[in-house]
């Protein structure tokens, strides 16, 4: 790991720069950078997207990997769909009540390619300002969108480096994820109870070269998935140094 004294501190990017809207808001440089907190941590600030169909096992892998980290004393956090559409994203339905129509209708997100849009570059930013305080950020979402999550990539290496954004396809089949349907949805989306819904009346753009490709087979478990994916990470060095 690099020392607090190491490395030069890193002037914010030129992403982060460029994202100033108005020439009021000035980008403030911190006194602590995150080589220094990266160092504390003993691992790279990285992302971890899970992209993929409803039911595909997104969560379920996560969850695991995230308790293999943690138990092997790393800095690890979740951001779920199901989760965050329950906060930073919820729905005009769960805003109005406390704020209003006017405001639910502004800031509360859906499934339209446009609300998809805006949950991920929300999950984003916040994806990129957990990786700029050195934590492993575990994000599971469908993101059905090649732009919007290539976005996210370039959000976070923006933030730190290349190889900081790990995209990890969990390409299961849609027969299989329609045979589980863990929630009910798929059935409700086939009834047509459910709009816009994934691999039924909604597109998925999958990943053209994701670092980590979990092909379903038979008799995989989420324990070896997340144990595949934790091995791509050390490999990769997220609990190395930075050179
Ligand atoms: N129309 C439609 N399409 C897909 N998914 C739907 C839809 N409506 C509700 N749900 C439930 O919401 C979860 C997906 O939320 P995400 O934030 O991950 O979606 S997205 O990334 O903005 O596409 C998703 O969670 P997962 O099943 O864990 O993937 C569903 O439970
Ligand atoms: N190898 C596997 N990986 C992940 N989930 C699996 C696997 N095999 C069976 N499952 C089951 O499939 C379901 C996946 O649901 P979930 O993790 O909520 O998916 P998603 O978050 O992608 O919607 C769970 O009920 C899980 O127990």
């Amino acid at each position: 790991m690099s020392s607090p004294s190491g490395p030069a501190p890193r002037a914010a990017s030129d992403l982060e720069k460029n994202a100033n809207i108005s020439r009021n808001i000035v980008w403030h440089e911190t006194t602590v950078d995150r080589n220094a907190r990266e160092s504390n941590l003993a691992q790279r600030g990285t992302v971890v997207w899970f992209t993929g169909l409803s039911g595909c096992g997104k969560s379920t892998i996560a969850n695991e990997l995230d308790r293999l980290l943690i138990a092997r004393g790393a800095a690890s956090t979740l951001l779920d769909g199901d989760n965050v559409r329950h906060g930073l994203c919820a729905p005009p339905s769960g805003l109005a009540p406390e704020h209003g129509d006017e405001f639910a209708e502004r800031f509360g997100l859906g499934f339209s390619p446009v609300d998809r849009e805006e949950n991920i570059r929300r999950i984003g930013a916040v994806s990129a300002l957990m990786s700029s305080a050195g934590l492993i950020t575990l994000a599971a979402f469908v993101s059905p969108y090649r732009r919007d999550r290539d976005r996210v990539r370039q959000m976070v290496e923006a933030a730190g480096q290349t190889g900081d954004f790990l995209e990890v396809f969990v390409d299961t089949p849609l027969e299989i994820c329609k045979q589980r349907d863990p929630k009910g949805l798929y059935k409700k989306a086939i009834a047509g109870e459910i709009p816009h819904f994934t691999g039924i009346s909604d597109p998925y753009e999958a990943p053209k070269s994701p670092e980590i490709h979990l092909r379903w087979r038979e008799g995989m478990t989420p324990a070896d998935a997340a144990e595949e994916i934790l091995q791509a990470m050390v490999d990769r060095g997220v609990f190395a140094s930075r050179s």
